[in-house]
């Protein structure tokens, strides 16, 4: 095959700009990448001066119209577009509008406009951790699992999952099948991480120290933003040679870093920056917790009218938290090849001059 277009919507994210950048350092065969995304970012001028040609398109992935025209002629697309809101800032409505709604434009401008590879970003979330809080320890894709879902975020992942895995096999444009598949990353961390800034600046204000409020023993999944972007990137390129095997498949995203408790593993990055966590166990007794998350809840419903109150503590992230959900697989690799391309000490180094960085930044 020879060169090929690609497209991204939500390319100006945390995600998609390593996305962006990898298909540019990584992909030789690449000639033009489309970045849709409602808000460009500054850094795209620098990418515009190379071989590749970069076009930047202000747009709205909800307005059909809008994505068909910058999806024309491409000949994969890498959707990694949505709304990640846990914290209650977005409507259930918009979530649901951006995240599936969007999702279902952007199949249809494949099936429109003649592209024949979609490649979409899931989450974990479409899986778990689930209302009733079971744990998901060291599960695979096909670890069953009971997901069941109230919360407005992964209630739209998993409809969107569902929609671009159904699309699998659909004719476009010319005749060709569509061929799709879905990546889901646990929590992604990384440069560009915003919750990692925020408990750095949060730690920062309490004189240097974090609270542990979550025990030690419930283990979160964890991926380097890096390695989420080469498995896109992958995806994208192999999927065509592989149509039968990958089409319609989804893959957890994953890689070498370590297994630990949210806060733990926050510390891996936060403590060579001067943070500490104070505490074995958590301060404060799981039950005050638990009512501190539904009061947040409650403050949000009444300040509404006059104002957007949005904690990161609330019902949904105290369970997440508190849920040990883990992956162990080698699916990609059996399927694709893939390899984490960063090791763990460098995803770990990158990721804390980068906190370094937010501080000099902000001094
Ligand atoms: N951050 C995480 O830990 C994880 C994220 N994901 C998924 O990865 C994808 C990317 O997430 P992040 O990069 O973390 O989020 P992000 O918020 O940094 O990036 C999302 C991008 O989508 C764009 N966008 C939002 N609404 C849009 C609209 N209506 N039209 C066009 N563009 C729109 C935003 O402007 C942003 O640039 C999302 O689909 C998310 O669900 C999955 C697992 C974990
Ligand atoms: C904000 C949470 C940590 C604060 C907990 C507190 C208040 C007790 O200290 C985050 C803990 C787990 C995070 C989520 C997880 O990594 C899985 C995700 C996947 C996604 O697709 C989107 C983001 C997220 C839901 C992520 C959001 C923040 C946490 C809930």
């Amino acid at each position: 095959m020879g060169q090929v277009a690609a497209g991204n919507p939500g390319g100006c994210g945390f995600l998609g700009e390593h996305v962006v950048r990898m298909l540019l350092q990584r992909e030789p065969r690449l000639c033009e990448l489309r970045i849709f995304d409602l808000h460009l970012g500054p850094w795209l001028d620098e990418l515009k001066t190379g071989p590749v040609r970069v076009t930047a398109i202000q747009g709205d992935v909800t307005q059909a119209h809008e994505v068909a025209a910058a999806v024309a002629g491409t000949h994969v697309v890498i959707h990694t577009a949505g709304l990640v809101d846990v914290f209650g800032k977005a409507s259930p409505e918009t979530i649901h509008e951006v995240n599936v709604q969007g999702t279902q434009n952007v199949i249809e401008a494949c099936v429109q406009t003649g592209t024949q590879f979609l490649v979409y970003t899931s989450s974990m979330e479409v899986v778990g951790p689930n209302v009733k809080g079971h744990p998901f320890y060291r599960g695979n894709e096909d670890t069953p699992y009971e997901a069941v879902h109230r919360h407005p975020y992964p209630c739209s992942k998993a409809l969107a999952e569902r929609l671009v895995l159904e699309a699998n096999g659909r004719k476009v444009r010319g005749g060709l099948p569509l061929v799709t598949c879905a990546l889901r990353p646990t929590g992604i961390y990384g440069e560009g991480h915003q919750i990692m800034r925020d408990f750095y600046h949060q730690g920062l204000r309490l004189g240097g120290r974090l609270f542990r409020a979550i025990p030690a023993s419930v283990e979160h999944g964890r991926v380097y933003v890096g390695n989420v972007a080469w498995m896109h990137v992958l995806v994208a390129r192999e999927l065509e040679q592989r149509a039968a095997l990958m089409g319609g498949q989804v893959y957890f995203c994953y890689d070498k870093s370590p297994y630990k408790s949210y806060e733990d593993f926050n510390m891996e990055f936060l403590r060579p920056c001067g943070l500490r966590l104070v505490g074995t166990r958590p301060l404060l007794p799981y039950w005050l917790l638990v009512f501190l998350a539904a009061l947040n809840a409650l403050l949000q419903w009444l300040l509404r009218p006059l104002l957007l109150y949005a904690p990161l503590l609330n019902p949904y992230t105290l369970a997440v938290a508190n849920t040990t959900f883990t992956v162990s697989t080698n699916k990609a690799q059996r399927h694709f090849g893939y390899e984490p391309l960063f090791s763990w000490e460098d995803s770990r180094t990158r990721t804390i001059r980068w906190v370094q960085g937010v501080e000099s930044s902000s001094q």
